[in-house]
This record gives structure tokens, sequence and C-alpha cells, in this order.
């Protein structure tokens, strides 16, 4: 089975998307900003720059353990039945500036505190004769005259380094910490922070205008609807698409006047760099966004996919020059998936992501049909024992698209899968 004449395949579709993206995907790549890696804006940002270390982690030999800091030859001989105990030194707590070890003695120590000079092991207390810690005296209130008293008794040797964890094991002053391209998450914000980074220049984000029409929308919370209208779902569930995927949104809505609509597009100001719009684009009487843009040259056409067959693609002005414009079919499914399929690989690349689906290769819980001449996506769940039941193909089941935890892909050519065939999967609504 071979799709039909004038219509592209999902793939072609996709190329032409990537090549009307580049462009602008290349000249965001190379402009930056600043950001404070404390604000809740730094996260999922993507580096411009390198961030080099200025500062080791850890800064200094410090305690992986509460307990008592050593010189490990002290305990070389100690046993159960040859006990060594050694007598209190200044106690090191985290914070503290680093104390003086005496040899023959135990400097007690805190998780985090500088290893006292001259010790090289730490016992834990618990390791000890006595697993709490006697009264201490801490090198910090040795001006209110106190002296350590009392012993810490040892039953086994230490390796020498026992609990040490060495300055700059982890990163060395001069490493590169995090390189260019890198998005930032929790743990890389964490070893920028580390290593006394607080700002870092990132790439801008994209900023979309995303456009839903229809005179059917109704927008925000009402009980009743009036006859003939929906909920707007497309406008919340876009923009949220986006927005995960790295994007700010801004928003129009707009009903089914291409004059009323072209008002609403030239009407925004300020930079934005790629249009989205959603519905209007197949073969009725009142395609609002079809018939506002295609005589400005943006290509309107057919994709042998389902859901998504209507698309449009192309380039429009905005208030600060070209940009580009991707126009998705109305149905809700029909809208995310088309952003899933053709948008998101593109963003998830600008964002620093992976941009490779996260794909299982699963067994039908039954029989499925689907149309040979077009690239199904079908919404499925998978079962306890691996299989995976699909719901129904209607591309206005939004229900059943939140309930999904996969999409299914049915190939070109595939007319009847039984129940047990191998069908591809993407992990979907993680
Ligand atoms: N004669 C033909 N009719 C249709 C074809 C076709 O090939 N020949 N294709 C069908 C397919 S497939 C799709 S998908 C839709 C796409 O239509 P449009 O992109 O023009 O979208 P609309 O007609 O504006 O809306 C379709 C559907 O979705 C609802 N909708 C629209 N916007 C929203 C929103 N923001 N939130 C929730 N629901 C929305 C709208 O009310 C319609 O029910 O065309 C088929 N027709
Ligand atoms: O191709 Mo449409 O997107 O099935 O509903």
């Amino acid at each position: 089975m071979t799709i039909a004449p004038g219509v592209r395949t999902l793939e072609q579709h996709r190329d032409e998307v990537t090549a009307l993206l580049t462009p602008l995907i290349e000249s965001l790549s190379g402009r930056f900003e600043g950001v404070n890696l404390a604000d809740p804006d730094a996260l999922g940002r993507v580096l411009a720059t390198a961030i080099t270390a200025h500062s080791p982690v850890p800064a200094f030999d410090n305690s992986q353990m509460d307990g008592y800091a050593v010189c490990a030859a002290d305990l070389l001989r100690a046993s159960n039945e040859n006990p060594v105990t050694l007598p209190l030194g200044l106690t090191a707590a985290a914070g503290d500036a680093p104390v003086v070890h005496a040899s023959r003695t135990a400097s007690p120590v805190m998780t985090g505190a500088a290893i006292p000079v001259g010790a090289d092991a730490v016992v834990p207390v618990e390791a000890t004769m006595s697993p709490e810690f006697p009264e201490l005296v801490r090198a910090v209130e040795q001006t209110s005259g106190r002296t350590p008293a009392g012993s810490a008794t040892f039953l086994e040797p230490v390796t020498h380094g026992a609990f040490v964890r060495f300055a700059a094991e982890d990163i060395a002053v001069g490493d590169t910490v995090l390189d260019a391209g890198t998005r930032l998450t929790p743990a890389r914000i964490g070893a920028a922070a580390a290593v006394g980074v607080t700002r870092a220049q990132v790439r801008p984000r994209i900023q979309v205008l995303l456009c839903a029409t229809g005179d059917e929308l109704t927008h925000g919370a009402q009980t009743t609807l009036s006859q003939g209208h929906i909920y707007d779902a497309n406008t919340p569930m876009l923009a949220a698409a986006l927005r995960e995927l790295g994007a700010e949104v801004r928003v129009v809505r707009t009903g089914d006047n291409p004059d009323e609509f072209l008002r609403a597009l030239h009407g925004v100001t300020g930079e934005y760099h790629l249009v989205v719009t959603s519905g209007g684009i197949s073969k009725g009487a009142y395609e609002v966004v079809r018939a506002a843009l295609a005589p400005l040259g943006v290509w309107f056409g057919s994709v042998a996919m389902q859901p998504g067959g209507p698309q449009g693609l192309g380039e429009i002005d905005s208030s600060s020059g070209r940009v580009p414009v991707l126009c998705f079919p109305g149905n809700p499914v029909s809208s995310l998936l088309s952003l899933e399929l053709f948008l998101a690989p593109t963003l998830k690349g600008l964002a620093g992501r992976s941009t490779t689906p996260d794909i299982a290769h699963l067994p039908l819980a039954h029989d499925v049909d689907s149309p040979p001449a077009k690239h199904q996506i079908r919404r499925g769940s998978v079962n306890s024992d691996g299989t995976v039941s699909l719901s129904g193909p209607g591309s206005h089941l939004i229900g059943d698209l939140a309930a999904a935890d996969v999409l299914v892909h049915l190939p070109v050519g595939l007319a009847h899968a039984e129940a047990g065939t191998t069908v591809e999967t993407w992990r979907f609504n993680d």
C-alpha cells in the first residue's frame, strides 16, 4: 500500500520542519544572556559558555564521619584484646579553621570539618569502645579557658586515609565542570554552585507565539457552555508542552475571521521567534488560518499520518522580521501529537535534551486495524503482563490521551496486526 499522490510522508514533513527551523535554532544557539543560578529561571536553561572551577571540591581535606581524627600509626596494634586508649585533643566541627593534632591523641572531628593538621585517618565514633562522644571542647571555645579531658578507646587498626575526603578529589581547579551546551539540571546547578559560581551565561529561551483559532472556543472557567461552543483545550495544552520544552509562550486567540486573525497576529509587539497555530487548516469552508496565511505563501497540505493529517508551514512577517510558522490541526490529539512529532525534537535539541524518544517494542494485547496508507499513532496503556492496550483512534479523544502512558506507532503499510504482534511504543505523559 502506497500513500496518496500529493501527500507527504511523516519523514518528509519532519525534514521540512527541521529545514525551516534550522536558521532560527542556529541564531538562538549563538546568543546568550546571564542568569543567576539560584533563580527559578535557571533550571532547564542551556549553558552558552562552559563553567570552569576556580575552587576545588572538596575545598580541603575533611572528615566523612563524626568521629576521631588519629594517626593511623598510633592504632597499628589495637584489638579487642589490646584496646588502645588515646587522650582527646581539641574538637573540630564543620566551619572551624583546622586544629592541630598531636601524635598519640584523638581529635574529635565532625562530618565536614577540616582534618586536623597532623592526623591522617578518621575513626567513626560508633566504631570506638564508647559509641557516643564524651563532653568535648571545640577549638573555637578555647578562649573560655576549658581544656579537653577524657579519652577514646580504639579496638582495631585504621587504614591511612580512612574516612578522609581529600581536597579536589571530585573537582580540581581548572576542571571544566559543565560544557557549553549543557542543560542545567538540579545536579548541574549544584556542581556549579559548589565551585562558587553564582551566575552563568545561557542561551535565550525560544519565544513562541501560540494562536488558537475557532468561533466555537470558550476561554476560562464557565459553568455552562453556549450552544455549539467548547472549552479551549489546545491553548493550555500546547502552551504547557512548549514550556516543558523550554519555550516562553505568549498566547493570542481568534475566531474564524481571517482579517481578525491577521490583526491579532500583527497586534503582538516585541520579539517572538516562532508562531504556532491550532485549528483552521483543513478542508472546511471557514478555515481561518489557511485562508489568512495561504495567500502569504504558507504551505498547507496533507501528511500521511493520523492524527495530524492536515499541516501547514512557512514564514510570515512579525513585528521583528520574518518568523517561521507551524500550523497544527485543531483536534486536540492531533495538535499535541503534531507538536510532539514535528517541533519537540528541534526544541529538545535547543534545550540540550536528548532528541531520541524513550522507545520500547511491546506486544499488542489485542488485534488492531490501521489505515494502511497512513502512519497511525495510537494512544496506549501498558498492562501488568507487558502487553499494550490501545484506545480508540479518534483525534478528539483527549480523555484517552490524558490516560495514555505510551504512543504506539503503526507504520504505513500495516492494515491489521494480531494480538501478540510487537509494536513500537514511545513513553508519553511522564
Ligand atoms: N473534508 C475533510 N474534513 C476534514 C479533514 C479532511 O481531510 N477532509 N481532515 C480532518 C482532520 S484529520 C482533522 S485533524 C481536522 C483538522 O481540522 P482543522 O485543523 O481545520 O481544525 P478545526 O476544524 O478548527 O478543528 C477541528 C476540531 O478540533 C476542535 N478544536 C479546535 N480548536 C480547539 C481547541 N483550541 N480546543 C479544543 N478543541 C478544538 C474543533 O472544535 C473541531 O472539532 O479536520 C478534519 N476534517
Ligand atoms: O489527521 Mo486528523 O489529525 O486525524 O484528526
